[in-house]
C-alpha cells in the first residue's frame, strides 16, 4: 500500500492537478474536465457529485487510469499515471486499483468465491488469505461462498463485485454509480458496505454518484460543475448536498451542464 503519512501530512492516494479532458474535436469538441485540481485523501471515502455532464465519469476514469488526460496530471500514490507504458498502467491497476462498476460484471459460470478472487487468480497470484477471509465476514458472504451469481440477490451480486475489488489490497478502489442497479435497500446495504470496509481497513474509495443519500456514506463530497472542482463538503448529510446541488440548477447563465 502507498504510504499514507509522511511527516505528519496525509497524502492522497490519489489525485488529479491541473486536468483537463477534451472529448471530439472542432464543432464536437467537449472540454469534459476544464483545469481539475482535487485529491482523494488515504483512507477516506470520497462521493463525486455534480449535475450530469459535469464530468464526473471522466474525472474518475482519468484518476484511475482508464483514460488519459489531454494536459495535466493523474498519480496514484506518487507515480504519475502519464509516465507509464500501456503494459505498466495495466499492472497498475491490477495490483493498485480496484474497480466496482454500476454493473456487477461478475462471470456467471464461477461461484461467489472463485469470482471474489478471479483478479488475483488471473495474475496468478496467491493473495493475501487472512485479508480475503476477513472481506468474506466484511461482506456478510461467507454462507454464500459455494453459489453461482444467478442464485444472489442484486444486492448480494454487487457485495461480492465489492469483494472482489478488494480481494487484491488495492490501494484505491474506484466506483462508478455502485448502486444504480439496486434499490434502495440493497444500495443502503451495497453503502454501508463501501463505509465500513473503508474505516476498517483503512482503504480508500472514490465513489461517483448522481444520489445525495449515496453521497452522505462517505467522508467528504467534491463537487463538479461543468468541468471544474466548484466546492468539498466534509462529512455530508444528504440535506446539505441536495442543498448543494440545488444551486447547479439548470437555468439561465447557471453553470450546470444539462445532457
Ligand atoms: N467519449 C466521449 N466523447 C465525446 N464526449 C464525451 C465523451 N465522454 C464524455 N463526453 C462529454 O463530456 C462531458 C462530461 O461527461 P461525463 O460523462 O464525464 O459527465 P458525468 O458528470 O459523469 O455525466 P452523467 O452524470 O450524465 O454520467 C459531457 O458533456 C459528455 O457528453
Amino acid at each position: 500500500m502507498t504510504t499514507t503519512i509522511r511527516t505528519g501530512v496525509v497524502v492522497a492516494a490519489a489525485r488529479v492537478v491541473d486536468a483537463v479532458k477534451v472529448h471530439g474535436t472542432g464543432d464536437t469538441e467537449v472540454r469534459a474536465l476544464d483545469g481539475v485540481s482535487v485529491d482523494f485523501p488515504a483512507g477516506r471515502f470520497t462521493a463525486i457529485m455534480g449535475p450530469s455532464g459535469s464530468g464526473k465519469s471522466t474525472l474518475m476514469h482519468c484518476a484511475a487510469g482508464l483514460d488519459t488526460l489531454t494536459s495535466g496530471s493523474a498519480f496514484i500514490g506518487d507515480t504519475d499515471l502519464s509516465t507509464l507504458d500501456d503494459r505498466r498502467l495495466t499492472l497498475l491497476r491490477r495490483q493498485r486499483i480496484g474497480f466496482v462498476f454500476q454493473a456487477f460484471n461478475l462471470i456467471p459460470a464461477l461461484t461467489v468465491a472463485e469470482n471474489i478472487t478471479l483478479p488475483i487468480d488471473l495474475a496468478g497470484e496467491r493473495g493475501d488469505r487472512e485479508w480475503i477471509d476477513a472481506l468474506i465476514d466484511t461482506v456478510g458472504l461467507r454462507d454464500r461462498l459455494h453459489h453461482r451469481p444467478s442464485e444472489l440477490s442484486g444486492g448480494q451480486q454487487q457485495r461480492v463485485a465489492v469483494a472482489r475489488a478488494f480481494a487484491g489490497t488495492p490501494d484505491v478502489v474506484f466506483a462508478d454509480e455502485p448502486t444504480g442497479n439496486l434499490d434502495s435497500r440493497a444500495g443502503q446495504e451495497v453503502l454501508r458496505l463501501l463505509g465500513r470496509t473503508v474505516r476498517r481497513t483503512s482503504r480508500t474509495v472514490v465513489m461517483v454518484t448522481h444520489d445525495p443519500v449515496a453521497a452522505a456514506h462517505a467522508d467528504e463530497v467534491v463537487f463538479l460543475a461543468d468541468g471544474h472542482l466548484v466546492d468539498r463538503m466534509q462529512d455530508p448529510t444528504a440535506e446539505r448536498v441536495l442543498d448543494r446541488l440545488k444551486a447547479f440548477d439548470p437555468s439561465p447563465g447557471a453553470t450546470a451542464v444539462t445532457p
